[in-house]
Formats: C-alpha cells, sequence, structure tokens
C-alpha cells in the first residue's frame, strides 16, 4: 500500500488554525475534525460492511449498482476512488476499466483501505492502492476519466477543497459522480430520524462494538448539504452539467458533474 505524501497543495488546515467546523453535531477545530474521523473508521472497519448491509438492509448495494451504471466505465479507462474505503466501487470500476485501464482505490485511513485491498485480492483483482486525502491529491491534473467518492464527502472537513482537488485530477470530458446520504422526503423524515437515532446506535454497539461511530453516522448525515447546496458546490468547484438523482426518495442522492476544462 503505498503511502503518498501531501504535494505541493496547500494544507487547508494550516490555512486557517483557529476555525470551527461540526463533527456530528459537536463543533470542534478544523485541525481535529480529521482525527475524529480517522477515530470513527478505524473503529468499525473489520465490521463495516456487515454493517452496511444490515443498517441499509442490503439497499447499498443497490445505490452502489446505479452509481456504478451511471459512471460507465469503459476498457482502458483510468478511475480514481475516493474515500473508497473497503473497495465495493473500485472492486466494480476494476473489472469495467480491464486490464488496459487504471483503477485507483485510495483512502485516508490505512485500517479502511487494508479491509478494502485484501477483499479485492481475494477476488483475484490487483489494483493501485493509496492512502490519501481527499483534499491533497497525490495524481496530476487532468488525469482521470472518471473520479467517485461514495459516502466520503460527508465526512471531509473542507468539502470545497476536496471538490475542486476531485476537478482538477479529471481529464477535460471526464465525470465526477458523488454518492451521499442526503435530504430524505419530508414525510418520511419522523421515521427515518426515529430509526436513525435509535437503531443505528444500538446495532452499532451490538456488530461493532461501537454506539458513538454510528451515532455520529446519523449526525454527520443531517449536518451535510442538501441536494440542491451541494450541486450548486459542484458547480462552484467548476464542474459542468451538473445533476443529481435522488434514490431512495432522497435517503441518498447521487451527484454528477463534468469537467469541461
Ligand atoms: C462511510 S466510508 C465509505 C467507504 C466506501 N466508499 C463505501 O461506500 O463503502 C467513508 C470513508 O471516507 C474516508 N474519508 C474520510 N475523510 C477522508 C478524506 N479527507 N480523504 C479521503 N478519505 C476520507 C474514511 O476513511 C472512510 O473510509
Amino acid at each position: 500500500m503505498s503511502n503518498t505524501s501531501p504535494n505541493t497543495s496547500p494544507d487547508p488546515a494550516q490555512a486557517s488554525p483557529g476555525a470551527t467546523t461540526h463533527f456530528g453535531y459537536e463543533t470542534v477545530k478544523e485541525a481535529d475534525k480529521a482525527a475524529k474521523v480517522a477515530q470513527v473508521f478505524h473503529s468499525v472497519a473489520s465490521r463495516y460492511d456487515l454493517m452496511n448491509d444490515l443498517m441499509s438492509g442490503g439497499m447499498h448495494r443497490l445505490w452502489k449498482a446505479f452509481t456504478i451504471g451511471r459512471a460507465d466505465v469503459r476498457p482502458g479507462m483510468k478511475v480514481l476512488d475516493i474515500a473508497g474505503g473497503t473497495g465495493d466501487l473500485a472492486r466494480a470500476f476494476a473489472k469495467r476499466a480491464g486490464p488496459s485501464g487504471e483503477v485507483w482505490l485510495t483512502d485516508i485511513n490505512d485500517s479502511m483501505l487494508r479491509v478494502g485491498r485484501d477483499r479485492l485480492i481475494d477476488r483475484g483483482l490487483l489494483v493501485p492502492v493509496a492512502v490519501c486525502d481527499a483534499e491533497r491529491l497525490p495524481f496530476p491534473t487532468g488525469y482521470f476519466d472518471r473520479v467517485s467518492v461514495a459516502f466520503g464527502l460527508r465526512n471531509m472537513t473542507h468539502k470545497d477543497v476536496a471538490l475542486a482537488e476531485m476537478r482538477r485530477v479529471l481529464k477535460p470530458g471526464g465525470k465526477l459522480l458523488v454518492l451521499e446520504f442526503s435530504r430524505i422526503a419530508k414525510p418520511l423524515a419522523p421515521a427515518y430520524d426515529w430509526y436513525s437515532f435509535n437503531i443505528l446506535p444500538w446495532l452499532g454497539q451490538k456488530v461493532a462494538g461501537d454506539e458513538a461511530s454510528y451515532r455520529y453516522l446519523a449526525e454527520s448525515i443531517r449536518m451535510h448539504p442538501d441536494q440542491a447546496t451541494l450541486a450548486a458546490m459542484l458547480e462552484t468547484a467548476g464542474l459542468s452539467q451538473v445533476r443529481y438523482f435522488n434514490l431512495c426518495a432522497g435517503l441518498v442522492a447521487l451527484h454528477e458533474g463534468v469537467n469541461l476544462g
């Protein structure tokens, strides 16, 4: 696993040392958020896949299948999966890009990546794996045909910086795909809130021995920008033809944008 070091981009945490942000419902120093997020994913890595299936009733597989379809990865393409964790998207992209393609599985968290790398190897897929922060991608400008991030953006300290980096590494004509929890339709919100703040932490405690991380999950979803706000953020990052698809009544949304250069 290559442990990449930051390139020439400025460190956003250094840029505003006194600034605060949210970690779930907690207000924390910007400089402290990444470490807190890291703690969450180090803690849940070994049970992450099982928890995903249990929490979503297997629906995360359908949301990812939709994303894979929209990505339309073809043989020979170069694809970057950011915050790729245990490798669901990278695995599907590697099969589609084939031996002439180049698919990178990357994440800031080496515990998650280790699980992902081992899963891919077990399935006979060897893809390059790199520990890196989405806010400082160690890849050349205009390199990838597709960049994806599934359920990762929500955890990033400077989403605007990360989105700009994602656009930077896309080729002209390349597509960004952002799959993330979003704002569910209003009539369903009370039931969803009850599930999120009662069942999720309970399940987290029973299965992963970690209630706090799954409470953070529920809180971080509420703090994440809604569909229209995120679409505007993609545009601000320089992406064009921005659109989004609501999945399961907006519980999750897939945002897309194209780098027109
Ligand atoms: C909920 S998991 C998603 C994993 C995988 N994409 C999936 O859909 O199953 C979120 C991932 O985002 C990663 N992450 C959080 N902040 C990050 C950052 N700044 N740069 C890269 N990855 C980050 C975490 O380490 C974690 O593996």
